[in-house]
């Protein structure tokens, strides 16, 4: 099958001297196309530093990262911007969403900053599936929390990126919106073979993906296949 992800040997670190930390240590993963991969693990042992270097957001001080086979940390600046609005879907914790827009507009967002029309029949596929057909023209702050993170989630789909990265993207629902969102992500990876890479601190969550990483200290101690 063909690999999504290839990281080979990152180190990154932050800080210096006495302040140094050590978030990552000569990290090795390859993650095949249409793998749902939940990476867990505790506070503080570098499961976003993960997910920010395999999104070309934290430059590792060594290693490769490869995404769709192109080394990451090689592209020019303005490169870099364009490999990550058209490969790679991101949806944080914070949903960085426009308020001033609506909902359709923020989804379509990072198509129009990449100059490029949306397919509207995937759009509107998208949006039926993750049941926002009435909150298409409404704005941010007139949704719910959980109705704002499936319009953010929407949004990483809507480019259909090659990877979706999501930080802990089920962190302020409560339990029976988490598992609509975990449904939702399911749903949409087997439909559109899309490969998904979810941080998730949710034991719950995190089992109910394909494979289940474990980072303790910087270091991946657990590589289950579900
Ligand atoms: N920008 C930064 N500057 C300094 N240290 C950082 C920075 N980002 C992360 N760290 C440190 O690197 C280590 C790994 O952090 P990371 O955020 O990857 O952990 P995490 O497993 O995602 O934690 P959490 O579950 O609490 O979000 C931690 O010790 C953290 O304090």
């Amino acid at each position: 099958m063909e690999k999504v992800v290839t990281i080979t040997d990152v180190f990154k670190s932050y800080g210096e001297n006495e302040a140094k930390v050590e978030a990552l240590k000569n990290v090795s993963l390859d993650i095949e196309q249409g793998t749902f991969v939940t990476i867990v693990g505790k506070s503080g042992s570098g499961k976003s530093t993960l997910l920010h270097v395999m999104g070309g957001l934290e430059k590792p001080q060594k290693g490769e990262v490869l995404v769709d086979g192109i080394s990451l940390y090689h592209l020019k600046e303005d490169e870099m911007t364009i490999l990550r609005r058209r490969k790679i879907g991101f949806v944080f914790q914070f949903f960085n969403l426009i308020p001033s827009q609506n909902v359709y507009e923020n989804i379509i967002l990072p198509m129009c900053l990449d100059g490029r029309k949306e397919d509207k029949e995937y759009v509107e596929d998208i949006i039926s599936m993750l049941g926002l057909q009435e909150k298409k023209l409404a704005y941010i702050d007139e949704l719910s929390g959980g109705q704002q993170q499936r319009v953010a989630i929407a949004r990483a789909l809507a480019s259909k990126p090659s990877l979706i990265l999501l930080d802990e993207p089920t962190g302020n629902l409560d339990s029976q919106n988490s598992e609509e969102v975990m449904d939702l992500l399911k749903l949409s990876q087997r439909k559109y073979n899309q490969t998904i890479v979810m941080v998730t601190h949710d034991a719950m969550m995190a089992n109910k993906a394909d494979r289940v990483i474990t980072i303790e200290d910087g270091q991946i101690v657990g590589d289950q296949h579900v």
